[in-house]
């Protein structure tokens, strides 16, 4: 019984919002994974009907031992759609059992009124938008070049073509080299590696196109002595992707990992990558063993109570900040079958509270006295965590006090079309320096990044001005409902979903 239990445990977590299906799915316990992961995302399927049949019967109402929604749905998915419930006798069981009769009736009715031939054409259909994007691996250059695996894709038998987009994957063997990102390889949607060997050997990385913009916009520098942070760093695909963009340089050793607490100790690393959560963390390690980054040194700690002033940190002149968000950018065959948003009560609230712990990160890591360069990436496709989130770090005392501004559009990823929403910035032009990835049109997964650059020290005087400028503009704008008529202009520019470079 306590396998339904868990599964229900789960499906309360995706309830709550606690995560992805997969990420939910990862904290189960290794033993009970595989089970638990086919229970939940069959009970996810036919969450409608099972839900229909359970309130017909009223089961929640005259079952006492039956405690939450959740373990009803379980339960009543193994009786009705599984062949029974795989458990011993006791009294969840028998609560059930009491009711097979009238549940498997209802079942019945239920597929008579709704016209259907077979139970499987009662199940929520995948969502169409996952097909479009490919399957990207990104080949990890810590342990191989790009062309050494492209090589070894040819001899399995693939075919490397043209821009995917001008093949639209026709054909399952054909593979592509990404324009924008190099290194990045795209495949079929049906193509899987999760199994294959490479994958386990950390020779490629599996990860989303637009989830590489953030490390390559970031640029970070491949000196021995340059000092990199990566906030938010688990699983760390994006750590992985820095230490190959800083080609591994420089490792030393600064926690003393025999002991429970971190211990510091003076060096000169170069990529520090923190995560605060403790299960999260042991998953970034062993991904970065795997992708055998040597000059990374994780940190299991709040990125917000680490100082500025810190000796060592406060030399980081490049912060990759790619906070919790929303998600809701992420496409994927499973979580489709959660509720949307729009269902969800609260959900603005939620984005809210997310929006203001993401505000605070860019502004923590505006304090580092020696940062250069911060680029800012969600996989939200919600304005609150984007646009709303980079206008008010631009009006921070932090970004005024640190000359920050956005890096202008020819040094955030240029060839890429679509770019932040104009009326969702106080000045249009500033969404030009924004990019936007739109779920299923743009073969990417729904993303977001931003870059602030601390300018030029020789203009110092002139940006403050202008920085003062801006705020006064904004603080006039609110006052005088000016708002109003330049949200009307700018919709003959604006485009559905985000704002093309070109216009
Ligand atoms: C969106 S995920 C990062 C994904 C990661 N960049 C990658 O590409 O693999 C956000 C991560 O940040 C962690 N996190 C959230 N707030 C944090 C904080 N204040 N300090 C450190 N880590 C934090 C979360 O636990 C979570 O693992």
């Amino acid at each position: 019984m306590n396998f339904y239990f868990e599964a229900a445990k789960v499906l309360d977590k995706l309830d709550a919002k606690q995560g992805s299906i997969k990420g939910v799915i990862a904290t189960v316990a290794e033993k009970d994974r595989k089970r638990t992961a086919a229970l939940v995302i069959e009970t996810l399927k036919y969450k409608p009907v099972l839900c229909d049949v359970i309130d017909a019967t009223q089961l929640l109402k005259q079952e006492k031992k039956i405690t939450t929604r959740n373990l009803a749905l379980v339960l009543v998915h193994d009786l009705l759609l599984s062949g029974g419930i795989q458990a011993s006798e006791g009294v969840v069981k028998q609560a059930i059992l009491r009711h097979k009769t009238r549940l498997h009736s209802e079942f019945q009715r239920i597929k008579i009124k709704r016209g259907v031939k077979s139970t499987e054409d009662l199940a929520q259909t995948d969502d169409s938008r996952a097909a479009l994007i490919p399957r990207y691996i990104r080949v990890n250059t810590n342990c191989w070049t790009i062309d050494e695996a492209v090589q070894a894709f040819i001899s399995r038998g693939y075919t490397l073509t043209g821009p995917f987009e001008a093949n639209g994957f026709r054909f399952s063997t054909g593979f592509a080299k990404d324009e924008h990102i190099p290194d990045l390889l795209a495949f079929h949607p049906s193509v899987r590696f999760v199994d294959d060997p490479l994958y386990q050997a950390g020779k490629i990385i599996l990860q989303d196109k637009a989830s590489c913009f953030p490390a390559h916009i970031l640029a970070p520098p491949a000196r021995n002595d340059s000092v990199v942070i990566d906030a938010t760093a688990a699983p760390g695909n994006k750590t992985s992707h820095l230490c190959a963009l800083m080609r591994n340089r420089g490792k030393v050793t600064l926690f003393d990992w025999s002991v429970d607490v971190c211990v510091l100790k003076p060096c000169s690393c170069q990529l520090f990558a923190f995560e605060r959560d403790r299960k999260r963390f042991t998953t970034l390690k062993t991904m970065l063993s795997r992708a055998q980054c040597h000059n990374v040194e994780p940190v299991n700690s709040d990125f917000l109570t680490i100082s500025p002033e810190d000796p060592i940190f406060s030399r980081a002149t490049h912060i990759l900040l790619d906070p919790s968000c929303s998600g809701s950018g992420i496409v994927n065959r499973l979580d489709h079958l959660l509720e949307t948003e729009a269902q969800m009560d609260g959900e603005q609230d939620r984005l809210n509270k997310l929006a203001a712990f993401q505000l605070m990160m860019i502004r923590h890591a505006m304090k580092f006295p020696s940062v250069k360069r911060i680029v800012y990436s969600t996989c939200s496709i919600h304005a609150t965590e984007n646009e709303h989130v980079v206008r008010q770090a631009l009006e921070s005392e932090e970004a005024l006090e640190g000359h920050f501004k956005l890096a202008p559009p020819k040094e955030v990823l240029p060839l890429w079309n679509r770019r932040g929403l104009q009326d969702e910035m106080v000045h249009p032009v500033d969404a030009l320096s924004l990019v936007r990835c739109s779920p299923g049109e743009d073969a990417t997964n729904g993303f977001f990044v931003s870059l602030f650059v601390r300018t030029d020290r020789a203009r110092e005087g002139a940006d403050i001005q202008t920085n003062k400028k801006r705020k006064q503009d904004v603080d006039e704008e609110k006052a005088s409902g000016k708002t109003k008529r330049r949200k009307k202009k700018n919709n003959q520019l604006r485009c559905d979903t985000g704002t093309h470079i070109s216009q």
